[in-house]
Order: C-alpha cells, then sequence, then structure tokens
C-alpha cells in the first residue's frame, strides 16, 4: 500500500498557526530569535526553548485588553523565578496551585498580595506560608477549609483574604479530565446544593476571614467567550443571592482556559480583546438584571500565555515505515516523548511539527514517538514530513510551552530536558537540564 493513503497535514511554516512570533526560516533552516536550531541543539536534546519576547508579548497584551481588573498568570502551565518576574514586569498577578508554585512566584521576586493560591488540599504548612507572605487570596475550594485557614489566620494575628470556587454546572473546553466546573469533581463548591452558599456566610461570619469574591474556573482549551459568559451569567445571579441577603461580591474570578492553536488544522482563538470583551459585557448584562453593581473582573491565563511560546527540540533516532490497514506510516523515534510532554499520553492531545533543515523531498504520513516502553507514547499523532527525515535530523514541535516541562518525568529514567529562553540578546537557561548526577543521586544506596 502507499503513503499517500493515509491523511496527512504538514505543519504549517513559521509565522503562522501555532508558532511563535520570532521562529522563521533562514536559507531552508528554521532559526529562532535569529539562533539556527543546529546551534540551539548544541545545548543538548531534547531541549524546550522559550521565545522569550514573544511569551512577554502574549502576557501584556491580557493586561491591555483587562484594562481594569487583574489578570493573574496561571503558574502550573510553566514556572521559573525568571518567568515570575517576566509576570509581574508586564503587569500580572501570579496564580499558585502549590506550596511549590508559591515559592517561586515568591523567589521570582513578587509581593504576596500579587499571587493567589489554589489548590483543593492545602496543607496547613502551605496556608501558614501564605499568610506570612501576605498573599492576595486564597481560593477556597471545599468547607473544612473554612475553619482550617481562620485558624491559621487567628494564629498569625491576621485576616485572611478569601475568594470563594463555585461550581456553576458551566463545563466548556476539551478533554472531559480538563474540565473542571461540572458537578461531579473535585473542585469547588456547587451553587446547586447551597454549598457554595455556606461557605460564603461562613466566611462573612469569621473575623480571621475577609471575603472578596467569587471564583469559576470552566475548563480548558476553551476558544470563544460563550462557555466564560455562561460562567459568568450563573455566578452574577449567585451574586444577587448574596446581595439580597446583605454580602457584597467585590470581585469576580473567571479563572483561566484560553485556547491555543496546537496545530494548523485548530481554529484561532478569540483575541484577548474580544474575549475579555464578551465576558465583560454578559456580567454587566447579568448584574443589570440582579440590580447588583459590576464586580471588579480578574482572570487567570496559563496556556495561552506560555503554550505558543514554547517549542521542544528533539533529535530524531530510528525511523521505520509499518503498513497499518490505510497505508504506510513512517515512525519517526526521537530522543525524548511521554516524559517531557505527557499531553498526547493523557488526553489524546495533537501536536504539529517541523523538520529543523530545508528538504526538498516528498511529504510522507508520518507519526513523531518517543523513547519510552509504551504504546502510547506519542510526540505528534499524524503530520506530514519529508520522506529523507533521518536519524540526528532535529524536529521541532510546536506549542509545547504550557504544561511540557511543568508535568515532566523522569519515566524510563531520563533527564528531564533543560529550558532554554531564547531572544535576539541571547539564551539562558530558565530550567536548567537534568544530569546523571542530579538523576542517580536521589539513590541512597549509589
Ligand atoms: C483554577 C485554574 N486557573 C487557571 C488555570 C489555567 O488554565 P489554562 O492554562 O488552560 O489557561 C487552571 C488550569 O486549568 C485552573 O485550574
Ligand atoms: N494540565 C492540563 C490543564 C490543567 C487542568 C486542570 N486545571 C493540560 O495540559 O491541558
Amino acid at each position: 500500500m502507499a503513503f499517500a493513503q493515509l491523511a496527512h497535514v504538514p505543519a504549517p511554516e513559521p509565522g503562522s498557526g501555532p508558532w511563535s512570533a520570532n521562529l522563521r526560516r533562514d536559507k531552508g533552516e528554521l532559526v529562532l530569535a535569529g539562533h539556527a536550531l543546529s546551534d540551539l541543539a548544541d545545548a543538548g536534546t531534547p531541549v524546550y526553548l522559550v521565545d522569550e519576547e514573544d511569551m512577554k508579548a502574549r502576557a501584556r497584551a491580557w493586561v491591555d485588553a483587562m484594562g481594569d481588573g487583574d489578570v493573574y498568570y496561571a503558574g502550573k502551565s510553566f514556572l521559573t523565578p525568571a518567568v515570575a518576574s517576566w509576570m509581574l514586569e508586564a503587569g500580572l498577578c501570579i496564580d499558585t496551585a502549590s506550596e511549590g508554585e508559591l515559592r517561586i512566584a515568591l523567589a521570582g521576586g513578587v509581593p504576596g498580595n500579587r499571587i493567589g493560591l489554589h489548590g483543593n488540599s492545602k496543607s496547613d504548612a502551605t496556608l501558614r506560608l501564605a499568610l506570612e507572605a501576605g498573599i492576595g487570596r486564597i481560593v477556597v475550594d471545599s468547607p473544612g477549609e473554612v475553619d482550617q485557614i481562620a485558624a491559621l489566620a487567628a494564629e498569625l494575628g491576621t485576616v485572611a483574604p478569601c475568594f470563594v470556587r463555585v461550581t456553576t454546572g458551566v463545563h466548556a473546553g476539551g478533554h472531559e479530565f480538563i474540565a473542571t466546573a461540572h458537578e461531579d469533581q473535585k473542585f469547588g463548591l456547587s451553587l446547586a446544593t447551597g454549598a457554595a452558599m455556606d461557605v460564603v456566610a461562613a466566611i462573612t461570619a469569621s473575623p480571621h476571614l475577609e471575603f472578596l469574591g467569587l471564583h469559576s474556573h470552566i475548563g480548558s482549551q476553551i476558544l470563544d467567550a460563550e462557555g466564560f459568559a455562561a460562567a459568568a451569567r450563573a455566578v452574577m445571579a449567585f451574586a444577587g443571592e448574596l446581595s439580597s441577603r446583605g454580602i457584597s461580591v467585590p470581585e469576580v474570578d473567571l479563572g483561566g482556559g484560553y485556547g491555543i492553536q496546537y496545530t494548523g488544522l485548530d481554529p484561532k482563538p478569540l483575541s484577548e480583546k474580544d474575549m475579555i470583551a464578551g465576558i465583560r459585557s454578559a456580567i454587566e448584562a447579568s448584574c443589570q438584571e440582579a440590580g447588583i453593581p459590576a464586580p471588579r473582573l480578574s482572570i487567570e491565563p496559563g496556556r495561552s500565555i506560555s503554550g505558543p511560546a514554547g517549542m521542544t527540540l528533539y533529535r530524531v533516532g530510528a525511523t521505520k515505515d509499518v503498513m497499518t490497514d490505510d497505508g504506510v506510516r513512517r515512525y519517526v523515534s526521537v530522543d525524548g516523548g511521554m516524559s517531557d510532554n505527557v499531553r498526547p499520553a493523557l488526553y489524546g492531545a495533537d501536536y504539529t511539527a517541523l523538520l529543523g533543515r530545508d528538504s526538498e523531498a516528498e511529504l510522507v504520513p508520518t507519526r513523531v514517538v518517543g523513547m519510552h516502553c509504551e504504546s502510547g507514547d506519542i510526540v505528534v499523532k499524524d503530520v506530514a514530513l519529508p520522506a529523507d527525515v533521518t536519524r540526528g535530523d532535529l524536529i521541532l514541535v510546536a506549542a509545547t510551552g504550557a504544561y511540557g516541562r511543568s508535568m515532566a518525568s523522569n519515566y524510563n529514567m531520563v533527564r528531564r530536558p533543560g529550558v532554554l529562553a531564547v531572544s535576539d540578546t541571547g539564551t539562558a537557561w530558565l530550567v536548567k537540564p537534568e544530569t546523571w548526577e542530579d538523576v542517580l543521586g536521589l539513590f541512597p544506596d549509589l
């Protein structure tokens, strides 16, 4: 059977689709912010590359679109002290979801009052650190947290600033595991059952807690404003109910989940400006209906800032042609895989890739796969790559900046790759590549 019978779509060229703004071709070779991929690969492969100016510009675009209101960069998507300081400089706050993320934001020089803390299972130690740092907001996620946080605030002689995370029943975005506002899951407090109402009432009754607002996060990889608008309507209806009980809601945080293009086939997401305009008009209409003033708005984009700015550079190892029911597929194995990007295995996520060098060869249906002992270890499920791809070639995978390094593992005892920031002025490690000493040093008997 022939190659051509399988669906195969080439990656878009630089300057379009999922690629970051400063990727180009120069005499056929891919070049990021003036640095040839073949030079960047001297740092070792696989390596995550971050187009520094692109990431900063994406952060600024959200701040500009937001105007009056706060943009919290979701650190879970990719956080380092330097990244935290870039975000601060661009006018953002930082959303953290663990003690580690909180520590990194603080290490990056972010003042406590510009940090938010999430988590469905916050430890006393994490909450104590947050309160001692003068955290801007703690997002309460379960009824038991009210007493837990109040006791710690009392012990520290402070008042804890609290948001309440509600589940609106709105479910938007991609995979089931990344949709988080339907009822039967672990996050947030239900509007429907009254759990959210009880927690808000308990917070307002405590002298050690201050109720600052409501939080909603409806899912991930959402490309238009409708899901956020529906969530905003549900949250504002609840704010109306609270208002009739004498409780005002100064701020509403609609969370993250703003989608990106991973392949050339993905639709373009709404611009930051159109997304915010859509959300604000839903909030204003609901507030008019409920007869309450519009609250301050905040959001928590992660992927839409870090995702498209990041790429992964792999080196090709073995290649083979495999007969499928529909034709021949070329398997191109690279020197990383599910340990540096678990999203294809976890969510069936699609990515796309380009060969680093020029080639005149015909394009053939290709699957880029990792080096791990799992058949689900896929890097790019379907892409058209030149037929002459061979051992030693470089392959660049687009839009891996979010949830790539932050979800990386040492599966099969690999060393987790470093993250290199690349700009016109040079390169710098944001995260160092792990060494054999780092990995083997974990074992006391070695
Ligand atoms: C509460 C909360 N905020 C923000 C985000 C960031 O989401 P994304 O990176 O899709 O924008 C997430 C992750 O899904 C989240 O759970
Ligand atoms: N890790 C997820 C997003 C977070 C899901 C829940 N907050 C992804 O890669 O898409």
